[in-house]
């Protein structure tokens, strides 16, 4: 039999147009453009256009998106319904596929794979997405839905909808910033999965919820969440590194630390929300969140010889922003949900089934 590489490391499994992490010269290349580089200039919507047009939007073609957005923000009211049902036992990440699912009943088109179907779906549920993320918190902790304003960006209306509170253009420019840095990043668990469950013909919706799944494990996006957990746990940088060391020395694993890709290095997105940590520690006059993540950088480098990954900077971020630590991953949800219709449409279009092969390791026969 072939060559097993556990956990598939190093092992291509697709052919794409889409992204590529090339460590040689230290890029997370989009679409042929340097991820990082657009963090500087572009918005989340320009990434938007990008991962699904196939090239970054003119100011026009900017404000048909946005426009796009907010014309297709329509949501079923039974998909908020259903969730006040369960008289908010729902955690948002599982609001999130159910979500997804029952809008899948509304796809009279549901067997149209074509490319304009496909794309019109991504739009449709980049749009509804975020209300189903921020109210599924609102009912679970019993407070009334708020539903988009006409007069704000989508990642603005994002963040009101998540505090109740129109937020400041500081405060729009790094959350959108976060949406941008989280919106793609080549063959993590969840893009695979959800190319896998394409790869059998199944909708978009299915291969969605099947990513969103993967998501939410702490391994890979629930580790945002696992951060803050952790930083919340202590309030001194002192503590703080005392805390990773006991953890160590317990062989936990620190989250928010550690990448399949990045194995010498930090995170290039992991720098960029470091920058926005220390941007919002000078707004408000403290910066221990940001002394504590430091900390922790020092004794996981003097220890591991481990870096942080986007997780790690992101959760300190979040909290900055005043959002709920059961959103930061469906958050990462939403953003990526623009990377993933993008590889489930390539994956329809150029298929042919997953159908690997085992190493047999049982009884004798
Ligand atoms: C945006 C994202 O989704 S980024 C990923 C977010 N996930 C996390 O932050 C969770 C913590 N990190 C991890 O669990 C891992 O580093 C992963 C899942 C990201 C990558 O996993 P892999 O490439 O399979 O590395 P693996 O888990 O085999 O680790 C290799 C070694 O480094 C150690 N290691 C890796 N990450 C960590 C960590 N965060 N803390 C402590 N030790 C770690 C492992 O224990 C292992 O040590 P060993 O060889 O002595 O057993
Ligand atoms: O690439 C990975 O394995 C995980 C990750 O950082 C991401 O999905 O953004």
């Amino acid at each position: 039999m072939e060559q097993f590489k556990p956990g598939l490391e190093g092992v291509v499994v697709s052919e794409t147009e889409i992204s590529v992490l090339d460590t040689e010269v230290e890029k997370i290349v989009i679409r042929g453009y340097d991820l990082i580089e657009l963090a500087k200039t572009n918005s989340y919507v320009d990434i938007v256009h990008l991962l699904l047009e196939g090239e970054l939007p003119t100011d026009e073609q900017r404000q048909e998106v946005e426009k796009k957005l907010h014309k297709y923000q329509a949501l079923p009211t039974t998909v908020l319904d259903i969730l006040k049902l369960q008289n908010g036992r729902f955690h948002p990440m599982d609001a999130q596929r159910t979500g997804v699912s029952v809008l899948a009943g509304y796809d009279d088109d549901l067997e149209d794979r074509s490319h304009a179907m496909n794309i019109k779906r991504s739009y449709m549920l980049l749009a509804q997405l975020p209300i189903i993320t921020a109210n599924s918190y609102r009912i679970l902790v019993d407070e009334p839905t708020l539903m988009p304003k006409d007069d704000l960006s989508y990642s603005a209306n994002f963040l009101y909808m998540i505090t109740g509170e129109v937020p400041t253009e500081q405060e729009v420019k790094i959350f959108d910033k976060s949406l941008l840095l989280y919106s793609e990043h080549e063959m993590p668990n969840s893009t695979f999965t959800a190319r896998v469950i394409a790869s059998t013909n199944a909708d978009l919706y299915g291969a969605l919820t099947g990513a969103v799944s993967s998501l939410k494990g702490n391994l890979h996006g629930g580790a945002n969440e696992a951060v803050m957990h952790m930083l919340n746990e202590v309030s001194t940088p002192e503590a703080f590194e005392e805390l990773i060391r006991e953890k160590l020395k317990n062989k936990e694993k620190i989250m928010g630390f550690g990448h399949r890709v990045y194995m010498d290095r930090m995170d290039p997105r992991a720098s960029v929300m470091k920058e926005h940590l220390r941007e919002l520690s000078e707004r408000d006059g403290d910066d221990t969140l940001l002394r504590m993540c430091e900390a922790g950088e020092r004794v996981m480098k003097e220890e591991k010889g481990l870096f942080p990954n986007l997780d790690y900077y992101a959760a300190p971020v979040y909290w900055k922003l005043n959002i709920p630590i059961i959103l930061y991953t469906p958050i990462f949800f939403v953003a990526r949900t623009a990377g993933l219709t993008a590889h489930i449409i390539e994956q329809h279009e150029n298929n042919r089934i997953f159908r690997p092969r085992v190493k047999y390791i049982g009884r004798d026969y």
